[in-house]
């Protein structure tokens, strides 16, 4: 693994940095990793989990610290979810789904609603993004809920699928379209829930391949009445501050991709080393170790280019979207590749419970799916040669 080593020590992480690093590699090994087998089989939500995590401040590294924050650089935010989700890919969609959600609030919330909200996830509360819907998954901006003005409030109409954390967020992210904009695209609009909200419902659990930890739920507004004051910038603002959170949380996904490819790959090493066939380690075998070769080259480029657009954000630069669908992409495929490699290494082993190999196997699909899927990404990226 020096190959590695010799990667991750280039990241140059300052003592503080390298502290926190090391309390959430002890915290994931004492109850995050601990727990991910049990989490997997019960479906449970991880709750321990999030408080060891909310424990270690974790939740509030990318809050500003008037707002009850200890904000830390983007690279150690992803750093962050890797190792989460190299652990428990449920805990770490759990942790990085705060994130996506409540950076749009931090990035376009005014004063106001920075200080009344944030502190509720400074102090452990979750959140939740709400933006796909039955008719709008690929095609996000054809949402059809709807945001009718009603002296100072908002009446919510409509519903929303696939929403992770639905059923514990205390607060939401809701895009909808304002109804006395006619464009469709140019009245997207966006608003916080708060939690007890009445005519806000959990409609729906998903039952799924994998993220078993993590709850996927459907929700339903039916006339949600929330104050005005919830409104994030003004009405129609909402393409926008849309395409801004996502070029955000795709890189958070992709983090969290890699750390799953990670987890499959320290599996084939350390199964790759111990197990003997034929009177040797099956790593002596020249087609696995051309196996690992490929992967090993693909996970280093994937880490260099995470730190390199991570680089970019934390500089302040704010055109960094077919970056971060570069990220998505990449990293998601080779979560896919790895872990699929990872089940085939492990022979009949890795089809069978014994081993986290099958886990990481089902936990890695998704990766490709959400967060837009990675035919939308590759259409991004293509489409960007086109001369204009
Ligand atoms: C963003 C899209 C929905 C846009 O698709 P459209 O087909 O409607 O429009 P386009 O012509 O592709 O783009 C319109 C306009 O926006 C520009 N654009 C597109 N993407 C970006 C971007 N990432 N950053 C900046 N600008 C962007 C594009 O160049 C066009 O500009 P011009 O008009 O040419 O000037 C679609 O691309 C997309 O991303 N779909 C995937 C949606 C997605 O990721 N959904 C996940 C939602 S997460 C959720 O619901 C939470 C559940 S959970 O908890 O996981």
């Amino acid at each position: 693994m020096k190959l590695f080593e010799k990667v991750l020590a280039a990241r140059n992480w300052n003592d503080e940095e390298r502290q926190i690093l090391d309390q959430v590699q002890r915290m994931v090994n004492e109850v995050v990793a601990a727990n991910a087998a049990d989490i997997d089989r019960t479906s449970e939500f991880p709750w321990k989990n999030v408080e060891a995590i909310n424990a270690l401040g974790l939740n509030t590294i990318f809050i500003p610290e008037e707002f009850g924050g200890m904000p830390m650089p983007f690279k150690l935010y992803l750093e962050i979810v890797s190792i989460i989700a190299e652990a428990c890919a449920s805990t770490g969609i759990i942790y990085a789904t705060n994130y996506h959600a409540m950076k749009p609030l931090i990035d376009f919330g005014n004063d106001e609603q920075r200080a009344r909200l944030l502190p509720r996830i400074a102090e452990g509360g979750l959140a939740a993004l709400a933006i796909t819907e039955t008719t709008a998954g690929s095609d996000a901006t054809g949402m059809k809920t709807s945001f009718t003005p009603d002296g100072d409030d908002i009446i919510i109409k409509g519903s929303k699928i696939f929403i992770s954390n639905g059923d514990v967020a205390d607060l939401y992210l809701v895009f909808g379209k304002w109804s006395k904009i006619e464009d469709p695209k140019k009245s997207i609009s966006v608003l916080i829930l708060e939690k007890g909200t009445e005519g806000f419902n959990i409609i729906s659990k998903e039952r799924k391949m994998g993220h078993n930890g993590s709850s996927t739920c459907g929700l339903s507004f039916e006339n949600a009445r929330v104050p005005r004051a919830n409104l994030l910038c003004d009405p129609g603002d909402g393409l926008k501050i849309l395409l801004a959170s996502l070029n955000k949380s795709r890189p958070s996904v992709a983090a969290h991709a890699r750390g799953i490819a990670r987890a499959a790959f320290r599996d084939m090493v350390d199964y790759g080393n111990e197990r003997v066939q034929s009177g040797k380690a099956v790593l002596d075998f020249q087609a696995n170790q051309f196996t690992l070769a490929d992967l090993a080259s693909e996970l280093l480029m994937l880490e260099r280019w995470l730190d390199y657009l991570a680089d970019l954000i934390d500089s302040g630069d704010t055109d960094f979207g077919l970056e971060a669908s570069i990220a998505k992409l990449r990293a998601s495929d080779l979560a896919m590749k790895m872990t699929t490699e990872c089940v085939q290494f492990h022979g009949g082993y890795g089809y069978c419970q014994d081993y986290r190999a099958e886990r990481l196997m089902r936990d890695a699909k998704i990766t490709q799916i959400w967060e837009g899927t990675n035919q939308v990404h590759r259409q991004l990226i293509g489409r960007s040669f086109r001369s204009k």
